[in-house]
């Protein structure tokens, strides 16, 4: 135990948290703070439905640190709706095109705010009333993307542990799989592709990367398993961009498209991000790649995919009212792809999933975790696959330090600012909390206390999500305070430390979240505060995680851990010798972070 915690004052903090439960403000109504509670708003009891959204207005008269996830007011003037007014405001992506709704968007000292956001009523109330639904806007918020040019500053550098990826064992079962590669030269790409590998900065393919290339460019399905920051999006893009430049005519039919490949991801954020890598690779050919996802206006997305599209990039919930209205049809895809794919197979996800999947075609499944039951629900929608893991199935990655203080829940707020005042106010971290309400006080609390922070959750506008996440890369903001909405798949520059606030309650989630740090051979960090009263139940997966790792384990992870049962990983591959497949009785999801 650190002596260092100051352990008295915080204690409100949970108190205000437990009074507030399923209180307005998660439900975008905001709420009004006093000046005094203003500077410790977890001690504040006072908030409540306030329509005007006062707390937005204290945002005046606060601490001045660009907190742009305080209440604004509903406005329709500022913004644009149909998107095409205050744009580029000098951010050289020329972001900020508001929208209607100003929300929760909120003061920023930026100048970006200020056009209000975009709807997106997104998640249901806490209460599960539909209130907000009945009132919800049109999504209008038209997002901005990257320029070519600036496609090649996305990725991130290779580490000195990069050479260490030879090293790890790799497994893979299956019928007649095809052998690796040693080069991208060898994996027979066009020199168009190549041209672009090669401007990425990468020089060698990763190991999921040297065995999936081939195995996709054979056209067998594939469930691909390996560490968080390894590459695993390369591994399905390079192989499946190669493929179609054999120049397949676009379909466009009256009002319809017709993709030829499909590329489905759980979150929006990661749904851009895989957009912004297919275009990368793809730059200077003739493909045309489009993304799709909730919270922005369906017009313009319409618009983009009716120009044309060989790769579709999209999120579940939006890719689905596409298919519903006729617009896109699966009639031409050749290739389906799930990024994270045990998440996509949750419940929660699975009505869609199981839509694109009947339609007959190549079907990859790309995830650094896999657990055995979601293996087995896999397993149907594949066909005589080949299953490909790199390391541990579900295993962290081992160029993340990672760190435990035990704690109690009035100690956190303390330890957290003790930490991120030790570390240098400069330094990214990314902070992980269980609700969308306490990222958005702990959010505040920081930035009152002269931490610049920003926060992404699902309860946030799009546009306000995209900007926290620009905010954080850019590092105007180094700190973001996140939900599980940022756990998986995120690659951001220079996170040097992230911060388990609130550990998950599921160990797939934890080794995803600490995935954000430590990516394709640089070194990171990940701390984590473990209240014996709540996390128990990880406790012996975490320890495993360790050990797999080849980390210490605390004496006192070590203890609790003995009273716990060991996780399952799905280690292996779930067909055993005959490769048969098994049914499988979905898990329900916890929280559904978001609707798409
Ligand atoms: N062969 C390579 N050489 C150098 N860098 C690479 C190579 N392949 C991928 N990268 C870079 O590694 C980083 C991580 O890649 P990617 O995001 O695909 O990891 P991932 O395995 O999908 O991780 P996660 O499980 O967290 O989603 C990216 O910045 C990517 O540009």
């Amino acid at each position: 135990m650190d002596e260092g915690w100051d352990e008295s004052p915080v204690m409100d903090y949970a108190a205000g948290v437990k009074s507030n439960e399923g209180s307005a403000f998660s439900k975008g109504r905001g709420f009004a703070i006093s000046q005094e509670a203003s500077s410790d708003p977890f001690n504040n009891d006072t908030w409540g439905d306030n329509g005007d959204s006062n707390w937005g207005g204290n945002a005046d008269g606060g601490s001045n640190q660009d907190r742009d996830y305080r209440g604004g007011s509903y406005n329709n003037d500022e913004g644009d709706n149909d998107g095409s007014s205050n744009r580029g405001r000098g951010r050289g992506r020329g972001r900020g095109r508001g929208g209607g709704r100003g929300g929760r968007g909120g003061r920023d000292n930026a100048g970006y705010s200020n056009g209000g956001g975009g709807g997106d009523y997104d998640d249901q109330n806490d209460d599960g009333s539909n209130e907000k639904r009945e009132q919800k806007p049109k999504d209008i918020y038209v997002p901005e993307h990257l320029a070519d040019d600036e496609l090649f500053n996305t990725g991130i550098s290779s580490g000195i542990n990069f050479c260490k990826y030879e090293d790890i064992s790799i497994n893979i079962t299956g019928e007649d799989y095809p052998q690796g590669i040693n080069s991208f030269e060898e994996a027979g790409l066009r020199p168009i592709v190549l041209e672009n590998i090669k401007k990425s900065g990468y020089n060698k393919p990763t190991p999921i990367q040297k065995h999936s290339i081939p195995i996709i460019a054979k056209g067998r399905d594939l469930m691909s398993c390996a560490q968080t920051g390894s590459g695993k999006t390369a591994a399905f893009l390079l192989p499946i961009i190669n493929k179609l430049l054999s120049d397949k005519p676009l379909v466009i039919e009256g009002d319809h498209v017709e993709p030829q490949a499909l590329i489905v991801s759980p979150t929006r954020e990661l749904a851009i991000q895989i957009y912004e890598q297919a275009r990368k690779f793809a730059l200077r050919s003739f493909l045309k790649i489009v993304v799709v996802y909730g919270g922005t206006s369906v017009n313009y997305q319409l618009s983009q995919i009716m120009k044309g599209c060989h790769i579709l990039v999209a999120t579940p919930g939006r890719l689905r009212d596409f298919v519903e209205k006729g617009n896109i049809s699966f009639s031409s895809v050749e290739c389906v792809i799930l990024d994270e794919a045990d998440r996509m197979l949750d419940m929660g996800f699975m009505p869609v999933v199981e839509e694109i999947l009947t339609h007959h075609t190549m079907t990859l499944m790309f995830s650094a975790t896999f657990p055995e039951e979601i293996q087995h629900l896999a397993g149907k929608f594949l066909h005589n696959y080949i299953f490909v893991t790199v390391g541990i199935v579900g295993g962290a990655c081992s160029d993340v330090e990672q760190i435990f203080f035990e704690v109690d829940k009035y100690q956190k707020r303390t330890k957290l600012i003790e930490i991120l005042n030790e570390q240098g106010s400069d330094k990214r971290t990314l902070v992980f909390v269980e609700t969308k309400r306490t990222a958005d006080f702990l959010a505040s609390f920081l930035s009152e206390n002269n931490m610049p922070t920003t926060s992404i959750h699902g309860d946030r506008l799009q546009r306000e999500r995209e900007k926290a996440l620009y905010d954080f890369k850019t590092g105007s903001k180094p700190i973001l305070i996140a939900t599980g909405v940022a756990a998986r798949g995120l690659d951001i520059k220079n996170v040097h430390h992230v911060i388990n606030f609130d550990l998950p309650s599921s160990i797939d989630e934890y080794v995803h979240r600490i995935g954000r740090t430590g990516r394709v051979g640089n070194s990171g960090k990940a701390t984590s505060f473990y209240e014996s009263e709540v996390n128990g139940p990880i406790a012996s997966a975490l320890a495993r995680i360790l050990q797999q790792a080849g980390q210490e384990i605390p004496a006192w992870l070590g203890s609790a851990s003995m009273a716990g049962d060991f996780n399952k990983f799905g280690g292996t591959d779930v067909r055993g010798d005959n490769f048969g497949a098994q049914n499988y009785d979905q898990n329900p999801v916890e929280e559904i972070e978001e609707e798409w």
